[in-house]
């Protein structure tokens, strides 16, 4: 047994070996050490013969997709090498065969796989600054591809996906390895950012030549014309290697693959990794929470495919001005007609992952109840359909309709396949009565053996007048008849002894062996005819995977715009008018976020004035300083108006009186730096890198939301940087801002520059304590607030004297305006 373990192991070096043995899947050598280290289980050892002591750690064999789980999304791969042959039955060694080869990217599993996320499998192909790369779900089917010029462009597109794995090509002499997060070889690009596992891979896959006609072969197409990447090289090279992967990895289940899709990432609003961190649209800075995250606000959907689609679209929003207005109309047809609505919502909850079901149904890797799933999901397809027949907006159109084909795929899976199935598919049980003459012949004989079987004890008992006489079964001689000691010598002469036990004599019959021997033959063949009939059905399901899953994106988007559309409802939200200008003009906004954790009518809401023409100066900035004391809600502020456009441009209605918005290409922040420990930058260096980025990208149609510039170094130096910033973005580049900071003589600025006006969020002072209004309101705040808000912590009223007058002084010598006039 080792040896053969030893040759298996030899072809899968990289990857952690489950070799069954009995009732468990154990590890041995380094694997049982690192299984045992990583999971927590103890690590014992065995004598193996030649190679002395062997370390072996083992997990029960019915839990194996447990352990692996928490093993894959460590980063390892994990083989399952299975035995594929009775043992009780086996001559010799029982056969083992690999069975599943598991990879973070290439699970298809249900219980590895969270419902309300993609799970990615990437490629990149870099040359030197020109990339390409390809992305899969091998449990939805999605397949893309893109490529671009700029490496920052690869780092934040890989940020926005979150693979669980990246192929990379090299020449490393360990292919076939796989780098578990924050691990690092010589090998892989710089640009590849450490949180991802990366799967090194041979160069020749990623080739031009191959990785073509691999597509071509695998699409059946002539000309890769028609998938819209003929001429992108890098595209290609990326998606064919990533094909070739997913068929080497995927050998025993082919997986249904849409047809690939290549895209342009500058066809969407650009999100950077830093700004989505800071609007928390998936998660929370602070903790890394789904709760209190924009996601968490938004997601009223009812599907698993809902969800994970209204998470696509927030990490990729719109700029195409046509496409967010289909979705606005989808919503407003849904706020509009309540019914409608709600009976939409009703019939969403009983559709279950419909796309996953196909993926699982196509790759030959569904059970029984996933096809009953399946069943009944498409067969409410026809009700929704009938549901919106009358709907004019596009996505709830989409619904209308249901190729019959699919209809008539549920009944017959309802059909054939039993309500309730059981989870294994070998042990008969599936198949319903009246599907298949030979199969209820058989079944037939069956039951009137059983029926001979169960009426033996009474009429046994009859016939040699033992009243104590039983009929029993065990695993090793099968049916037997059990008479008491006592008794046994009433027996009859055609029984044939079996066993002794202290009370009991145990016999068979010939006939009764007979019946027997023909029950277990034929539930054997029961057992097989349906296994077969079922393994049909679902090559048929696995047929129709394209047609499934078109639909299934269908129900996705109206799940998710009917969830945004009862959020309208419930939060009050507007339809925001969409321009093709750069003004921005939202009245009494509101953070979607915030709002929904104060109880109801707490938060104040406020107005936002951004890139208007022939305005009032305050209504006309392209740049706006916003000054107030701590606490007051300038964060909060930046962020609503932010998140306002980012809703905007996935199509959502927003939390506002009313809105009119022009696109933005890009959205950047700068929101209060956290030290890098990770990578050794100070608080002050991640800034302005930060700022840097922004001052190199930033266009007059993107969005600019700065908070708190030049906090991180000497009082001068800071106001000094942040001044010359605020400038050079409302002269230079004139991208819509919002600059939020504590240093007053920022406002001056605003007597100087046209395209800057000051705002403030007020506070009541009383003479114990600050009331916050939480209202933004033109003009500059003309004090700070931060000497007083030392003194209400209790900062000694010596020491706030001696700040009073040293900033009485400052004050007075501070002209900065002034100064730089003089300069010019
Ligand atoms: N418009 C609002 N209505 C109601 N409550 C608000 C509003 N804006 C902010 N708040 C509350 O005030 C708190 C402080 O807001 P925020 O963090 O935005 O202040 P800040 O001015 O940025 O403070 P600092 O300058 O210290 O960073 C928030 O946690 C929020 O609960």
């Amino acid at each position: 047994m080792y040896q053969h373990y030893v040759e298996m192991k030899d072809k899968y070096p990289h990857a952690l070996l489950l070799y069954r043995v009995g009732d468990f899947f154990e590890t041995f050598f380094q694997d049982a050490v690192t299984v045992s280290r990583e999971l927590e289980l103890v690590l014992t050892s065995k004598h193996g013969g030649e190679v002395g002591r062997v370390a072996m750690t083992g997990v029960p064999h019915h839990a194996w997709e447990r352990y692996t789980t928490l093993l894959v999304e460590k980063g390892y791969a994990v083989v399952i090498c299975d035995q594929v042959e009775d043992a009780a039955e086996a001559v010799g060694l029982v056969r083992r065969e690999v069975t599943r080869i598991l990879t973070p990217g290439t699970l298809l599993e249900e219980g590895m796989l969270k419902a309300s996320r993609n799970n990615y499998l990437a490629a990149v192909v870099i040359a030197a600054n020109h990339w390409g790369l390809a992305y899969a779900d091998i449990s939805t089917g999605e397949f893309l591809t893109t490529q671009g010029s700029d490496l920052e462009h690869l780092t934040q597109e890989l940020m926005r996906l979150q693979p669980s794995e990246v192929l990379v090509p090299t020449n490393a002499p360990d292919l076939g390895s796989l780098l578990r997060p924050g691990e690092t070889s010589p090998h892989l690009p710089q640009c590849l950012p450490p949180a991802f596992c990366y799967s090194l891979r041979s160069q020749l896959p990623f080739s031009q030549g191959e990785a073509r006609t691999k597509l071509l072969q695998k699409f059946k197409v002539r000309s890769l014309e028609g998938l819209g990447c003929e001429h992108l090289t890098l595209a290609v090279r990326a998606a064919g290697g990533l094909l070739e992967y997913i068929e080497d990895t995927q050998k025993e289940n082919p997986i249904p693959l849409q047809t690939l899709r290549t895209y342009t990432i500058t066809d969407y609003l650009i999100v950077d990794h830093q700004t989505r961190r800071n609007l928390e649209i998936t998660q929370t800075v602070r903790d890394g929470t789904f709760h209190g995250s924009l996601l968490w606000a938004l997601d009223r959907t009812s599907t698993a495919m809902g969800g994970r689609a209204l998470r696509r679209w927030l990490l990729q929003p719109l700029l195409d001005v046509k496409g967010i207005k289909a979705r606005q109309d989808t919503i407003q047809e849904l706020v509009e007609n309540t019914p409608l609505r709600q009976d939409l919502r009703q019939l969403l909850r009983q559709i279950y992952d419909l796309e996953r079901l196909t993926g699982r149904a196509g790759s030959g890797t569904a059970n029984a109840r996933d096809l009953v799933a399946l069943a009944d999901s498409v067969s409410r397809l026809p009700e929704l359909s009938r549901l919106v027949s009358d709907a004019y907006s596009p996505f709830l159109k989409a619904l209308q309709k249901v190729p019959s084909v699919l209809e008539e795929l549920a009944q017959k899976i309802h059909h054939h396949i039993v309500e309730s199935p059981p989870i294994h598919l070998k042990e008969g049980g599936l198949i319903r009565a009246g599907i298949n003459p030979q199969l209820d012949e058989r079944k037939a004989t069956v039951e009137s053996d059983q029926q001979w079987i169960a009426n033996l004890e009474v009429d046994e008992r009859a016939k040699t007048g033992i009243p104590t006489l039983k009929v029993g079964f065990n695993k090793t001689f099968g049916y037997y008849i059990s008479i008491s000691r006592a008794k046994s010598d009433q027996v009859p002469g055609n029984y044939i002894r079996k066993q002794t036990l202290t009370n009991e004599e145990r016999y068979i019959t010939p006939e009764l062996k007979e019946r027997e021997a023909r029950i277990l033959t034929a539930r054997d063949d029961l057992n097989q005819l349906e296994y077969e009939i079922f393994v049909a059905l679902r090559e048929e399901v696995g047929q129709q995977a394209e047609m499934i899953r078109n639909l299934s994106r269908a129900v996705a988007a109206a799940d998710v715009l009917c969830g945004l559309a009862e959020l309208a409802v419930k939060q009050g939200y507007c339809r925001p008018e969409i321009l093709a200008g750069r003004e921005i003009e939202i009245i009494n906004g509101r953070h979607p976020v915030v709002e929904q954790s104060l109880p109801a009518g707490f938060f104040v809401p406020n107005s936002t004035w951004l890139g208007k023409e022939e305005q009032t100066h305050d209504q006309s900035a392209d740049l706006v300083i916003l000054t107030g004391p701590n606490a007051s809600g300038k964060s909060c502020y930046l962020r609503q108006v932010g998140l306002i456009q980012l809703m905007a441009q996935i199509g959502s209605f927003v939390p506002a009186h009313s809105a009119k918005l022009g696109l933005c290409d890009r959205i950047f922040t700068r929101v209060g730096a956290v030290d890098d420990l990770a990578t050794g930058q100070s608080t002050f260096m991640v800034e302005m890198n930060e700022t840097a980025n922004i001052l190199n990208h930033a266009t007059a149609q993107s969005l600019v939301l700065l908070d708190e510039i030049g906090r991180g170094t000497a009082t001068f130096d800071g106001l000094s940087i942040a001044w010359a910033v605020a400038e050079y973005l409302a002269v230079e580049i004139k991208a819509r801002t919002i600059f939020a900071t504590h240093y007053h003589e920022l406002n001056e600025l605003a007597g100087m520059l046209s395209n800057v006006a000051n705002y403030q969020v007020t506070v009541k002072e009383l003479p114990d304590q600050i009331i916050f209004l939480h209202q933004v309101q033109p003009g500059g705040a003309d004090k700070s607030y931060g000497i007083e808000a030392g003194r209400l912590a209790g900062l000694p009223t010596v020491v706030i004297q001696r700040a009073k007058q040293v900033m009485g002084q400052i004050e007075k010598h501070s002209k900065i305006a002034i100064g730089l006039k003089n300069l010019e």
